[in-house]
């Protein structure tokens, strides 16, 4: 990193700004500790010396493409690098062998493109502009010729790109490990269309971002000696249970939910689904639709997806009848019942919700209703059963609709 530079009367410095993180601007006295400052929006401020931090005179308005070579590498300097490449559509930026890639929230397709793949294929990395597709292709070169297997690890906070990055690094490895077209594609469409299936189960929108992915991921790309795919796994960590249960304001709960109630006809009415508004697990945060999104298309994309990575069309239909089921599940609200502290499904309604449950649980209805009203105490010599009251079946039902649906997504 290069050196602080001393910063005198006339220093070009960037300083603090509650508006803007930082400001530039000129020094116009130094008093020991103190230094001020007049700031570029003519506004002259006073800040302590290790808030104030030296500006590169002569750094250029198009920044550059790696920041190691910043004449100051400290944050206000870094973020005007990043902000002048975005300004001219530069969204990636190396920091030595690390890509940062800022989101430019809208399609940019020509970026990542066949042309594009092939533009980096065995190119040396800086030798091209920043891009997703580099720091994939080093790993592939590592790999087949150290022989060693090779990780990129993708972080940052919530809706900064992170599952683009991965999809797109992902996209150029298939496309590198790939077998020509006469051999059949089948491991590297597999291992792209795992990605719609994961988000369909495991993302959400939330106030961030309208495609969150409420869990981690990692993905494994096995590739032979010659560096074909030769196969692909997915580990997910931690989904956000609660979700399923409980959702916020302006967020949505799992994408399948809405998908479902979105199928044909004929699938609404095998599971009895209707309009997402009718479901308590739905109807929580009034909001239902993300722009741009058509909820029914993408419940086809899905089916189209989980055929293609194996999943029979039995097992599909196991998997939406379960959905369905906890959207049924979730429905089934409780009153008081005749003895002290238990309770029954409130009414018809409850009853009509909960038989279709076990229905499409293929359970027993009335197994389903004691395991959310009725507890098992189980003691050394016996069983005993305890009855619930209103409140505690809702607790009972909840946790047993989370528990399903993990087990679902770790399936
Ligand atoms: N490279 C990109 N090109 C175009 N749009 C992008 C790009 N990266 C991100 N976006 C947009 O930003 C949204 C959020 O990005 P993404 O889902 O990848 O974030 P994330 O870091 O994975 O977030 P989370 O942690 O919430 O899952 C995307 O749905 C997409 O609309």
């Amino acid at each position: 990193m290069a050196a602080q530079a001393s910063i005198a009367v006339g220093s070009q410095v960037w300083v603090e700004d509650p508006d803007e993180a930082w400001i530039d601007g000129e020094v116009l006295k130094v008093n020991g500790d103190t230094i001020t400052v007049k700031c570029s929006n003519e506004k002259t401020v006073t800040a302590k010396a290790s808030h104030v931090h030296a500006k590169d005179p002569e750094e250029s308005p198009c920044g550059v493409d790696d920041m190691t070579k910043l004449a100051y590498l400290h944050e206000p300097g870094v973020l005007q690098n990043l902000k002048s490449r975005y300004d001219m559509n530069e969204i990636y930026t190396y920091t030595g062998s690390i890509l940062i890639a800022v989101n430019p929230f809208r399609r940019l397709p020509h970026l990542y493109d066949i042309q594009m793949m092939e533009q980096y294929k065995g190119a040396d990395f800086g030798e091209l502009s920043p891009h997703p597709f580099a720091v994939a292709d080093v790993a592939y070169r590592l790999m087949l010729n150290e022989g060693i297997s090779q990780s990129i690890l993708v972080s940052g906070e919530s809706g900064a790109g992170k599952t683009e990055s991965t999809k797109m690094i992902m996209r150029y490895l298939a496309y590198m490990g790939g077998k020509a077209a006469t051999e059949g594609r089948t491991v590297e469409k597999q291992v792209l269309q795992s990605n719609p299936v994961l988000e369909a189960f495991g993302n959400a929108k939330t106030v961030r971002n309208n495609n969150s992915s409420r869990f981690g991921k990692f993905v494994e790309i096995q590739f032979d000696q010659k560096g074909r795919i030769s196969g692909a796994a997915v580990r997910t960590y931690l989904l956000e249970r609660s979700r399923v249960c409980q959702i916020s304001e302006s967020e949505r709960n799992y994408h399948c939910f809405y998908m479902i109630c979105a199928g044909s006809p004929e699938e609404r009415e095998k599971y009895k689904l209707g309009d997402p508004s009718t479901f308590h697990y739905l109807n929580q945060s009034n909001c239902y639709k993300i722009d741009g999104l058509d909820e029914s298309k993408e419940y086809l994309e899905t089916r189209k997806a989980m055929d293609i990575i194996g999943i029979s069309s039995e097992e599909q239909e196991a998997i939406f009848r379960i959905v369905a089921a906890i959207l049924h599940l979730g429905n089934v609200e409780f009153a008081e019942g005749d003895d002290v502290d238990s309770s029954k499904p409130k009414n018809e309604k409850s009853m009509f919700h909960l038989r279709t449950a076990a229905e499409l649980f293929m359970c027993d209805e009335k197994a389903l209703e004691d395991s959310l009203c009725k507890r098992i105490i189980v003691t050394r010599d016996e069983n005993i059963v305890k009855t619930l009251d209103a409140e505690a079946a809702k607790g009972s039902r909840d946790a047993l609709a989370k528990t399903v649906y993990s087990r679902l997504f770790d399936w």
